[in-house]
């Protein structure tokens, strides 16, 4: 009996729309071998015997969120979400010590406004499905984590990172020149607080994982060859508690959040476009980019 099934996302385009759905039916995860050769960006293994999915994202050289990573990103959760057995998912990263880098800065300037419009809908996207899921969600930080990175762990219910001091996570936007919108503003005030954000989106701080520890950022620091295993005991815990329970709860907690964001998702779009549009925008992200690449050399 084949418990543990392993797929990737090329196969599933054609299968699924970006239609959200709240029920939960059984879809056949059977895919060939060749199917999964041409996987490209997530890697997603799933146990059936646990219910539990593991999502690796493996975007070399690290894990930028562009708008085809997003693509298949959604398709993979929303896939799972609706898979009746599958209870719980575990993000982590395939790449070496980055758990992701955020947007993807190429997506963001040197492109047309409804370039624009269509990738901010993208990271909508990604944040409303996994802001909104009804699995436990549990981020195994293996990596850095700034900005639109940090988000995606912001998004799970619980965030354990690798403790390796020089790695980092926070919303670091500011420093980019560029603004959080409200609804990751609202994300990380609802697991760090006000004044923590307050502080901590002004100066557009990246934290060591000790420092994002004490501040509640993250849930707990492991070494980092026990993350996944740290992640699957945590799981294991959260799963133990009734579902329809636990899930009302979840929902109870987030919707007012969620809800936000679905109620001004065009005005959202419309900001984004015309902030990053700007020229003095479009200058700050081309610099930050040129610091990136002699940072590098
Ligand atoms: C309103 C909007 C809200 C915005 C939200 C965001 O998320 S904004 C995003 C905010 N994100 C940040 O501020 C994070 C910026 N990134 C970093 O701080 C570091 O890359 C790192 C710590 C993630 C990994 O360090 P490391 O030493 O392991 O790796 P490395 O530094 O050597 O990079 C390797 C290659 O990747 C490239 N590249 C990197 N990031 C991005 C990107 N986001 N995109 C595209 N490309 C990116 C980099 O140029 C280089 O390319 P090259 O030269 O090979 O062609």
């Amino acid at each position: 009996m084949a418990l543990r099934r392993s797929y990737s996302l090329s196969g599933l385009l054609s299968r699924l729309s970006f239609s959200s759905s709240r029920g939960r039916a059984c879809v056949s995860p059977i895919l060939t071998t060749q199917q999964r050769n041409q996987s490209n960006k997530i890697k997603v293994d799933f146990d059936q015997s646990t219910g539990v999915a593991v999502m690796h994202m493996q975007s070399p050289p690290v894990n930028s969120l562009s708008l085809d990573f997003l693509t298949e990103f959604c398709i993979s959760v929303e896939k799972l979400e609706m898979d009746k057995g599958c209870r719980g998912l575990i993000i982590t990263s395939g790449q070496p010590k980055v758990f992701s880098a955020g947007l993807d800065i190429l997506e963001m300037y040197g492109k047309s406004p409804e370039h624009y419009a269509e990738f901010w809908k993208a990271v909508q996207e990604m944040w409303l499905k996994l802001y909104s899921s009804n699995m436990v969600t549990v981020a195994a930080i293996n990596g850095s984590s700034p900005a639109g990175g940090c988000l995606v762990a912001l998004t799970c219910d619980y965030r354990i990172m690798a403790d390796n001091p020089r790695y980092s996570i926070g919303l670091n936007e500011t420093q980019l020149g560029i603004v959080a919108p409200f609804w990751f503003k609202d994300t990380l005030v609802n697991v760090v607080g006000h004044r923590n954000t307050e502080i901590s989106l002004q100066l557009g701080l990246l934290y060591n994982p000790l420092d994002a520890l004490k501040i509640g950022l993250v849930d707990q620091l492991v070494p980092e060859d026990q993350i996944l295993a740290a992640a699957t005991q945590t799981m294991s815990k959260w799963l133990a508690i009734p579902e329809h329970a636990r899930q009302l709860t979840k929902s109870m907690m987030r919707l007012p959040t969620v809800d936000k964001l679905r109620a001004n998702r065009e005005a959202d779009i419309q900001n984004f476009v015309g902030f990053v549009t700007k020229e003095s925008i479009q200058k700050s992200l081309r610099m930050y980019m040129e610091m990136l690449k002699q940072r590098k050399a």
